[in-house]
This record gives structure tokens, C-alpha cells and sequence, in this order.
């Protein structure tokens, strides 16, 4: 089995014995292993590799084979895990490194009982849809990565004032937001920023996204859902002459007045389930629905 392994950060207190940990396991059970070139950097420098492994920069790298992907970080980590196996259909494993970890499912202590089940295949896939966003003089550093795995959101740039974000469903107008912005949410998404304008939690599998306004001042507005194959269209006015449109952790500047037109990407995500960290687990331990003392 030819298994990558990326992180974006080296911190003292962890990475070494993570990637310890990781590579025991992983060298215990013969997979070939390759690293992501940035992160090999670090370790290196660390000098905590003692010997050298194959690397990749790229996701056209991934073409060499690779049945597994390990990112070792958080949740920001993942979703730039995402970005690099994009249309691959290479299955993610997310290590926690970092905080909530809420997509990085794999907790530092449970690395050596849980990785070895990818080679015993006692795990399940969670195929996480995608939205794509698409407009008229789209720039060419986002046509290739012009997707987001939690979501897209519209917003004000360089003022205070709110915007009003036109909104059509398959051509058929839903509602002039008039609010600070607008999140269209994967179901993936919706334990992210939609949750924190008062979205709905949807499971990873379900056939929907969620409309969510971000303060908005139409005070009837609320979140809504809506079947995932959609085609969005959105249209902001504001006294500024941009605002802003972000990807997931990536953010640029567009026109007011442009037609931006979200809908599902072709492809999915496939993240690692295991049997002892389902997406109910994850839901009660890292957003403490289980923290009630009466339960
Ligand atoms: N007010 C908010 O809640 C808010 C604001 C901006 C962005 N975000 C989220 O942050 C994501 C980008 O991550 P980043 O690392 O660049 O930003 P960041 O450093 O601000 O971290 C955002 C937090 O959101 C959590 N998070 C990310 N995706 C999640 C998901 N699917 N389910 C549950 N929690 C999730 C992360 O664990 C992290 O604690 C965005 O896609 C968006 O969902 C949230
Ligand atoms: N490879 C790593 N080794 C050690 N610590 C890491 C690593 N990657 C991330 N971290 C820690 O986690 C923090 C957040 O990482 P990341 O940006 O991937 O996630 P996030 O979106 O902030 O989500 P989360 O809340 O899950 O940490 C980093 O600032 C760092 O402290």
C-alpha cells in the first residue's frame, strides 16, 4: 500500500511523536511511504526522518499509486489535504494535531489502535460532497481550485456597511439578503461557519446544502435547505465596488454586480470513517452534546 503524509506545521511539543507513531505503524505493515514536500522539509530540519522517502508537490504527484492519505493537523489542515487529492478519489485520514480536529477524526493517543484497521480494511468511506463557483473573468489561480469541501460565502470588504446578496434558486428568485454576507454550506460545511450563524447540523450523507445569512437585518431570514443539486446564483450590491468570496480557507476579491454561479463539483471527497469515531462520536465529544451532566 502507497501511503502520502502532509502537515503544514512542525510544533515541539507533538509533531515528533505523532510522525513516530504514524511511521511505526505504517512501516510495521510494509506500506510505501511518501511525503509532501513542504512538510518533509520541516521534519528534516528537525532532523527527526532518519532516512529519505520519495516526495510529492502536487496533486498530479498523487498519480504515482497512492491508496491513502494521512493529514496530520487540524481541520484547516484537512481542508488543504483536500485541495491536493481534489478528484483522485484517494481516501483521507485525518490525524488530529490541532484543536477541535472535528474532520480530523484520529486523536494523537488513538494513532496506533486505529491506523493499522486502513490495512485490515475495517473502515468505511464518508464520500463529502463539493461546491464549485464560477463567474465571468474568474481568475486563473481558481480554476483549479475553484472548490470548497465546507463551504462558500459571500461578504462585505472594506466596509461596515451590510450588503444585499440577490439570491436565485434554478433561476427562480429566493430572497435579496440584506445582511453582513451569505454561506452556501456542504453538508460537511455545516459544522463549520454555518453552525455559528445559527445553521442546522446535516449528516455527511445527505442530498442537500444549506443557505445560511450571516447577520442578516431581515429579521425573518433564516437558514435554509435545499437539494444539493441546485444551481446557485448569487449577486451582490454594495457602496464598495468588491466583496469577497471565500472557499473554504481561501479568500479573494470580486466585482459587485457579478453573477456568481454555485453548484455541486462532479466529484467527492472520500473521508475515513472508523467504526470507533462515526460522525454521531465526533458530534457528542467535539461539540459536547454529551457534556450534559443529566444525560
Ligand atoms: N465564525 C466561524 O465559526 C467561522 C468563521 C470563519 C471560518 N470558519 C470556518 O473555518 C473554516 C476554515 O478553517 P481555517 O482553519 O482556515 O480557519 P480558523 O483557523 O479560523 O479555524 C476555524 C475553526 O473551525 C473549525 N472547523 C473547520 N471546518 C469545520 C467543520 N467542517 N466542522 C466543524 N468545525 C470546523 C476548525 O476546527 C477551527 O477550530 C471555514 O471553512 C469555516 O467553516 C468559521
Ligand atoms: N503537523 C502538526 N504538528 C503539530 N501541531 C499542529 C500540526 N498541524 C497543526 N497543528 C496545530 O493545530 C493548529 C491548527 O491547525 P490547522 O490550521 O490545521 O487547524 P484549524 O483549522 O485551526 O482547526 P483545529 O481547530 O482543528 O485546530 C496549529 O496552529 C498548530 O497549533
Amino acid at each position: 500500500m502507497k501511503i502520502a503524509v502532509y502537515g503544514q506545521y512542525y510544533k515541539d511539543y507533538n509533531t515528533e511523536e505523532i510522525i513516530y507513531k504514524v511511521l511505526e505503524v505504517l512501516e510495521a505493515h510494509g506500506a510505501d511511504v511518501v511525503f509532501e514536500a513542504n512538510f518533509y522539509k520541516l521534519l528534516s530540519d528537525k532532523k527527526i526522518l532518519t532516512s529519505d522517502f520519495p516526495l510529492f508537490t502536487c496533486h498530479e504527484d498523487l498519480d504515482v499509486g497512492v491508496d491513502m492519505f494521512i493529514s496530520v493537523g487540524g481541520d484547516g489542515t484537512m481542508l488543504r489535504a483536500a485541495t491536493l487529492v481534489r478528484n483522485k478519489n484517494i481516501p483521507i485520514v485525518g490525524i488530529n494535531a490541532g484543536r477541535l480536529g472535528f474532520l480530523a477524526t484520529v486523536q494523537q493517543e488513538n494513532i496506533e489502535l486505529l491506523l493499522p484497521l486502513i490495512f485490515e480494511n475495517k473502515y468505511k468511506i464518508s464520500p463529502r460532497t463539493l461546491l464549485t463557483v464560477d463567474y465571468k473573468g474568474k481568475p486563473p489561480e481558481l480554476i483549479d481550485l475553484d472548490y470548497a469541501l465546507n463551504e462558500v460565502t459571500v461578504s462585505r470588504k472594506d466596509t461596515t456597511s451590510m450588503i444585499t446578496i440577490d439570491t436565485r434558486l434554478d433561476g427562480d428568485h429566493l430572497n435579496s439578503y440584506w445582511a453582513d454576507g451569505l454561506i452556501i454550506s456542504t453538508p460537511t460545511g455545516s459544522t463549520g461557519y454555518s453552525l455559528s450563524c445559527g445553521g442546522p447540523v446535516l449528516m455527511p450523507d445527505v442530498n442537500s446544502l444549506v443557505i445560511t445569512p450571516i447577520a442578516p437585518h431581515n429579521l425573518n431570514a433564516r437558514p435554509l435547505v435545499i437539494p444539493d443539486d441546485t444551481d446557485i446564483e448569487l449577486c451582490v450590491s454594495s457602496r464598495e465596488e468588491q466583496h469577497l468570496v471565500s472557499l473554504d480557507s481561501r479568500i479573494i476579491s470580486v466585482d459587485v454586480e457579478t453573477t456568481l454561479h454555485i453548484k455541486k463539483a462532479n466529484f467527492k471527497i472520500n473521508l475515513v470513517e472508523f467504526p470507533q469515531e462515526k460522525f454521531l462520536d465526533t458530534l457528542r465529544k467535539k461539540l459536547l452534546w454529551g457534556e450534559d451532566k443529566r444525560n
